[in-house]
């Protein structure tokens, strides 16, 4: 890759995140797993050692994540032969990898799909973060994670990745008229009469059962088995989820406060390759309901030139305080898309290990397929 390119504003790809490893931006102490870059994102890993902690925190300014946990810890478990994380509590995991960015480089991160598909509340922590998620430009310092399950137990071992982080230079987020244009030249959302306001194009829930075999979507089941998250394709998906199917001509999902359900997007999605794109909550205003926990789509995602036809976005709903009626067609996110710096080697679904290429209705990777019949 040129130098000039890397210079670009926009979120890196792999190849400019292999040269910040190489270059010490990101170190470890383990070598990266062969697969731990992606089209446009580094996978974070779990280290030796979680805790138990009594509430969530943010460090805040000038103070270090090891003074607050020394205050909060209320256990300490191992993680290099694999724990069980229980639902409703809260853990802080030190992440392997580390950060030392130049002056104009900060990064973002954001639960992976399969983390985010399991109800698995995911945040990145920094010293001194006054925001979650986030890692502010020259950042110097560890990451850590927070993992909460709400619905499922999980086994989760050293290495284990939960979480992704992407890096970004710059502002390279695209406005209302370039989102149209693109919209128009390369059809982002196979929507007839796409709604772009506010930086983004609207997603909207799909409840018509088309998305698979007759299918609104999935209900988490409660009390269920532990869920081991480095296992692909070995559970029985009507042992965690109870498939929701349509009744009548009712295209409508009455969301039960208590319950986590995974839908579909209405519109299938498509990241062209010099594009990544992120899915951001409709209106927080509207306040009724929560949509999505994993954003990132990656270069490539649907896209023909890696294979895809067009792909589904996966919706991670809960409702908040009261039972709320979600209608067929009603708008739930928005899909915001940036620059990338320069377009990556590998588009997403290039590769046989990307699960979600070409998706319907798709729980995550460690369930077997489901017909729907
Ligand atoms: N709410 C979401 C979030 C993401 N995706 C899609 C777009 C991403 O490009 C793809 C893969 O996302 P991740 O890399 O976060 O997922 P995993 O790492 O779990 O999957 P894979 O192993 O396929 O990379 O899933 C989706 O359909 N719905």
């Amino acid at each position: 890759m040129r130098v000039a390119e890397v210079l670009k504003p926009g979120i890196l790809p792999a190849e400019a995140i292999s040269e910040l490893k190489a270059k010490g931006a990101i170190s470890c102490r383990h070598a990266l797993d062969s697969d731990q870059i992606q089209p446009a994102s580094l996978d974070l890993r779990l280290g030796r050692s979680a805790w138990r902690v009594r509430a969530s925190f943010l460090p805040g300014a000038g103070a270090s994540v090891k003074e607050r946990l020394d205050a909060l810890a209320l256990h300490k478990l191992d993680l290099t032969h694999g724990a069980v994380l229980e639902t409703g509590c809260v853990y802080l995991v030190e992440l392997f990898e580390r950060m030392k960015l130049p002056a104009d480089l900060a990064a973002a991160a954001n639960p992976k799909s399969s983390t985010g598909r399991l109800d698995v509340f995911v945040r990145v922590i920094t010293d001194g973060a006054r925001a979650f998620d986030t890692i502010p430009v020259g950042y110097h310092g560890p990451l850590y994670l927070e993992v909460s399950p709400r619905t499922f137990p999980i086994l989760v071992r050293t290495g284990s990745r939960l979480s992704q982080v992407r890096f970004r230079r710059g502002v390279a987020r695209l406005s209302d008229l370039e989102l149209l244009s693109l919209q128009a030249s390369d059809c982002l959302v196979d929507a007839a009469h796409p709604d772009v306001a506010a930086g983004g194009i609207a997603l909207g829930v799909d409840l018509s059962g088309d998305a698979l075999g007759g299918l609104q979507g999935f209900r988490a089941k409660k009390h269920t088995g532990v869920i081991d998250v480095d296992q692909s394709g070995v559970l029985d998906v009507e042992d965690f989820w109870e498939p929701i199917r349509l009744r009548g001509d009712g295209r409508s999902l009455v969301l039960d406060p208590d319950a986590f359900y995974i839908l579909a997007s209405r519109e299938a999605v498509h990241v062209p390759p010099d594009y990544a794109a992120e899915m951001v909550p409709f209106d927080p205003l509207v306040g009724e309901f929560r949509v999505h926990y994993a954003g990132f789509f990656d270069p490539g995602f649907g896209s023909a030139a890696a294979g895809g036809r067009g792909a589904r976005a996966v919706l991670e709903v809960r409702s908040r305080e009261v039972p709320f009626i979600l209608e067929d067609g009603q708008t739930v996110g928005r899909l915001v898309y940036e620059r990338m710096a320069a377009r990556p080697g590998t588009l997403y679904g290039a590769d046989m290990r990307s699960h979600y290429q070409g998706q319907g209705l798709k729980l995550s990777k460690h369930f077997r397929a489901f017909s729907g019949a």
